[in-house]
Parts: C-alpha cells; sequence; structure tokens
C-alpha cells in the first residue's frame, strides 16, 4: 500500500472531484459513513458517544457521523468548535443538517468558557478537531480541550489522524498537545507518521477506511512510502520451476559465530536453507566445527585458523552473496579481518552486514565508504545509533537513515515494530508482517539468514531486503500462533520459514 503525504492526499482527492463526478461533500459523506459502520460495529446505541467537531473537514466528518449515529438511535453529544467563526463550507454544511434535527444534542463553542463534558471510562470520545489540515502544534483552547480528553478515562476514536499530530513528521510536537487515541481510523491512507514508534502512543490501534478515492490516480502517483503487505511478498517472490536444481539457487556465505555465540551462526544458517539457498558455508572459528555440522548438517563449515574468534575472511568461491556478522564479536582480531575484507573486496557485489560486523564498523567507519553500492546493513536502533550517532527520537534516526543511505548508496533496514527497508533513492518500504514474538534472541540473526538466501537467489538487495522483512515477520507470526508471544523462539522463526513462504505464494 502506498503512503502518501497530506499534499499527494490533497491532489488525489481534487483528481477524484474532477474525474469521477464526486463531490468534496459526497467523500465526507463517505468517510462518515465508513466511521459510523466502524462505532456501530464496536458499540451498542446506549453507549454514550462524545464527539468534538474541528473548523474543517475533519470537523465535517465529525458531524457527519454524529447526525448518522442520531439517525441510528445513539446517545450522542456533540461539541463543534468554531472558535474563529469560520467553518468549511462542509462543515458549514453540516453543522446546519444536524440543526435540522429535533433534540439533537448539539453545542456549538464559540468562547473561551467551555465547559467540558465528563468523560468517564464508559464514554468513547470521537476526536474530529483536526486532521491533515493541520498547520501548526495546537495551543490555547484546543491544547487545554486536548489534556482534558487525553486525563479522561475515556476511549477515543480519532478520525483520519489524532488530532494535533501531523502526518508526516512531527519534530517540534509536544504530547501534551496530541489526541492519545485508542483506535485511529485513517481515511483511505495510512500515514508515514503512523510507522514511527514515537508517535504509538498517539495512533493506539489503526485502521484504513476505504472512501474509493480514485484508483486509477492512487496507481499513477509516485510515493516515497510504502506499506509492504502479503500480496506485495506475493508479487515479489518466483515460483520454482519444476525442472530448476541447486545450482539455480544460489550459493551464499555465513560468516558468523565465535564462542559462546554459535547459536547465531546456527539459526542465521537454518533460516537462509529455509528460505530456499542452493548452497551454504558457514564461516567460523574452528571450535563451531561439532556444533554447526551436527545442527545443520546440510550446511559445508569452512573452518577460520583461530579456536574462538574470526580472524581471516576470504573468499574461496565466487559467492552469489556473502552475509557478515550474527555472533562473530568484536575481537579485535575480528575487527581487522572485517576491514581488510572490506577494503580487498573487488568484485562490486553487495555485501549484507549485520549485529557485530556494524558494531565492528562503528568503531572504523571509513569503512562504510569502501563498501559495494548496493550493500544492505540491517542495525536495530541501538547498532544505527553506534554507527551514525545518538539520536532522541526514532523520527530522527529514520531522517538520518534516509542521507545516509543516499550518501552511502547502501540500503539500511532499521529493525523494529515496523521495519524500515530506506533505499538510497529515498523510498522507504515499512514492513507490517510480524509481532513482539520477534523480540527475542536471535531473531535478527534469523533475518540475516533469509536476506542472505534470498540474494543468493538472485534478488536484487533492495527486493532481497523489503522481502527478508517481510518473510521473516510472517515466519514470526506463524511461530506465534504456535508458541504464544512469550514463547517464541528465534530458531522456531527459522523452522517456520519455509511455510511462510509457502502461505504468502498461495
Ligand atoms: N475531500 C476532502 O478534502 C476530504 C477530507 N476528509 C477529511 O478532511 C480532513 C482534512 O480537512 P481540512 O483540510 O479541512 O483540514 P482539518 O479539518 O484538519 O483542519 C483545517 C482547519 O483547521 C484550522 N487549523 C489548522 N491548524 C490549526 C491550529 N494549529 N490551531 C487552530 N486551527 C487550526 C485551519 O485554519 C482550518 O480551518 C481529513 O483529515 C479528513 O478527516 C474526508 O472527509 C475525506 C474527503
Ligand atoms: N514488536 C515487534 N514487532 C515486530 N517485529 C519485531 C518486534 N520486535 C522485534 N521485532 C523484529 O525482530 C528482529 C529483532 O532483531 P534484533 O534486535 O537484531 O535481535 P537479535 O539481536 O537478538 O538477533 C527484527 O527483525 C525486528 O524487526
Ligand atoms: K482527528
Amino acid at each position: 500500500m502506498k503512503i502518501f503525504t497530506n499534499e499527494q492526499i490533497r491532489s488525489i482527492d481534487r483528481y477524484t472531484i474532477e474525474n469521477e463526478g464526486v463531490t468534496s461533500l459526497e467523500l465526507v459523506e463517505r468517510a462518515a459513513t465508513a466511521i459510523a459502520c466502524e462505532l456501530i460495529s464496536r458499540w451498542r446505541p446506549s453507549h454514550r458517544i462524545c464527539i468534538f467537531a474541528g473548523p474543517g473537514n475533519n470537523g465535517a466528518d465529525a458531524l457527519a457521523v454524529g447526525r448518522m449515529l442520531i439517525e441510528q438511535g445513539y446517545n450522542v453529544e456533540i461539541f463543534l468548535f468554531n472558535i474563529f467563526g469560520k467553518l468549511s463550507d462542509e462543515c458549514a454544511y453540516n453543522r446546519k443538517r444536524l440543526l435540522e434535527i429535533d433534540n439533537a444534542d448539539f453545542t456549538e463553542v464559540v468562547g473561551g468558557n467551555f465547559q467540558p463534558p465528563d468523560l468517564s471510562s464508559d464514554v468513547v470520545v470521537l476526536d474530529g478537531l483536526f486532521g491533515s489540515g493541520l498547520r501548526e502544534p495546537l495551543t490555547g483552547g484546543f491544547q487545554s480541550l486536548v489534556s482534558y480528553i487525553n486525563g479522561s478515562e475515556a476511549y477515543v476514536v480519532s478520525i483520519d489522524v489524532p488530532s494535533g499530530l501531523f502526518g508526516e513528521w512531527n519534530e517540534n510536537v509536544l504530547s501534551r498537545n496530541v489526541v492519545h487515541a485508542d483506535l485511529t481510523l485513517a481515511i483511505q491512507f495510512p500515514r508515514l507518521a503512523f510507522f514511527i514508534v514515537d508517535n504509538a502512543e498517539f495512533i493506539g490501534e489503526w485502521k484504513v477506511l476505504d472512501i474509493e478515492l480514485s484508483q486509477q490516480e492512487i496507481k499513477s502517483s509516485p510515493y516515497d512510502y510504502f506499506l509492504v503487505e502479503k500480496s506485495d511478498a506475493r508479487n515479489m517472490l518466483r515460483p520454482r520451476g519444476l525442472f530448476t536444481s541447486k545450482a539455480d539457487f544460489g550459493n551464499a556465505l555465513l560468516v558468523a559465530g565465535s564462542y559462546g555465540m554459535m547459536g547465531a551462526a546456527v539459526m542465521g544458517a537454518r533460516a537462509a536453507l529455509r528460505s530456499g539457498v542452493g548452497k551454504l558455508t558457514v564461516h567460523s572459528p574452528r571450535c563451531g566445527y561439532n556444533i554447526l555440522q551436527a545442527s545443520v548438517p546440510e550446511a559445508l563449515f569452512q573452518a577460520d585458523h583461530h579456536d574462538i574468534a574470526i580472524t581471516d575472511i576470504t573468499l574461496k568461491h565466487d559467492y552469489n552473496a556473502v552475509a557478515i556478522g550474527p555472533g562473530i564479536g568484536t575481537h579485535d582480531v575480528t575487527k581487522k579481518a572485517l576491514e581488510s575484507f572490506i577494503i580487498s573486496h573487488s568484485s562490486g557485489k553487495p555485501l549484507l552486514l549485520d549485529a557485530d560486523a556494524l558494531n565492528c564498523i562503528s568503531q572504523r567507519r571509513h569503512l562504510l565508504d569502501a563498501l559495494p553500492p548496493l550493500s544492505i546493513i540491517t542495525p536495530h536502533a541501538g547498532e544505527f545509533d553506534r554507527l551514525f550517532g545518538e539520536h532522541n527520537t526514532a523520527e530522527e534516526r529514520l531522517k538520518t537513515a534516509i542521507e545516509q543511505s543516499a550518501y552511502y548508496q547502501i540500503i539500511i533496514l532499521l529493525k523494529g515494530r515496523y521495519t524500515a527497508v530506506v533505499r538510497p533513492d529515498g523510498k522507504i518500504y515499512f514492513n507490517s508482517s510480524g509481532n513482539p514474538g520477534l523480540a527475542t534472541p536471535g531473531s535478527g540473526d534469523v533475518l540475516t539468514g533469509i536476506i542472505a538466501s534470498f540474494m543468493a537467489q538472485g534478488y536484487i538487495p533492495a527486493v532481497a531486503a523489503t522481502l527478508g522483512a517481510f518473510v521473516h515477520g510472517y515466519a514470526g507470526d506463524i511461530a506465534a500462533e504456535r508458541h504464544g508471544r512469550y514463547g517464541v523462539l528465534a530458531s522456531d522463526v527459522a523452522e517456520c520459514t519455509g511455510r511462510a513462504i509457502r502461505d504468502i505464494m498461495q
């Protein structure tokens, strides 16, 4: 699903109005119908619903929902904040329609002395104060109202975006000036802000409501951000022909493991094999020999000269993919081996670097310059900050990822709830699969194995990273079904990888 900016959404709205014979009022009516249906499916008519409407079309949506709920016999209390004496045409029209209803519990707030209603835990608040038309962070009376809503026990549903939150970047927005929604009902598209963990407390659960904006315009509009869903992953995966052989599925090298961390190599190797690589070699210190041969007999073992650490990374074959990092530690000898490998790596083939390889590089940052274009790095927030400096927010981190990806021409896969695959052209692909069961040791090693496997099979790096993140999350979802979110082990995720690919392709 494409994720558009406010400006792009406005232009798609405009296109729909101009080319599909729909009026702006009809779009408000569609949005309100979808929102009302959602509320009706969740709460009974006796439930008290308190609606706060602002002066623009977010408010128009809210007023129209109020009317629809009253028509369905709901117990609704509506407040319209017309502080500046200026309503959008759609808002003014919906105000008029509400006034035509006998006994509607409707209050228009025009001045400063507003007595807020009691918002106990059995109330549902519908927040239609501001949506995509927000110009600046909320102040004054709106700020107080937001604080009042946030301080209450009510269940809060926000229309489109929580009021006070910008759809994209929220650098100067304070938590107390944004509605903290339990549920956000996004009109037609989710927003970039939904995928940034800093905003999780505002957005709550979210759902997209389709108001049938022009599909043609949606398809043809360019985008910078994308949410990867099952159908996208399906389109990326290539079916396996009946006459294919091992040789068609590539040859991967996984440089992983050290004394006490051989599990990382085992999990990465299993995940690579479960995602279909043709041939896999694991390069580890000698101490890993028995462990790897016994637990992953399908993989070849290439012993380092050293007993407990990796000291020599040289390519004895022309591998289709080389992944380095899981469990290698940050011994000085390993840092040196990594440095001389990267500097002398002359084939120009992209590399995949994860975990301790990134920690090693963070102390030798010039190595980033030496990475072949379209190499993939897969840091979590801590590894990212070690590489590129401390960040106070996830939003700042994502902006840095965009800059650094372009600067070094590498793909940065920033891990988290919505893993972001940041590409050098500035595009970000957010992953939708996965669950908190994946927050378990070794989970990242499994991801590395999957991506390496896809790279070896000939998927271009950007696709290998995006598809790898989706398959990993999806395998985690299957593992969580079996073992529960507390019980998932990274090995379970690796084992479920093949099934995940099968299910995605069905
Ligand atoms: N055709 C459309 O435009 C559609 C719009 N829809 C709804 O319309 C919303 C966007 O409507 P609008 O563009 O009217 O924008 P909003 O309803 O978000 O708000 C715009 C109004 O708020 C005022 N405002 C902005 N920032 C303020 C601040 N910090 N303090 C005080 N006042 C402030 C503006 O002056 C303007 O009057 C969407 O979020 C969505 O809910 C949907 O109904 C679908 C169709
Ligand atoms: N709450 C979550 N929801 C979805 N995916 C998650 C969640 N927490 C972690 N993950 C995923 O699990 C993996 C964890 O990787 P990482 O932090 O490197 O683990 P480790 O270092 O233990 O191998 C990442 O792919 C991340 O996106
Ligand atoms: K809102």
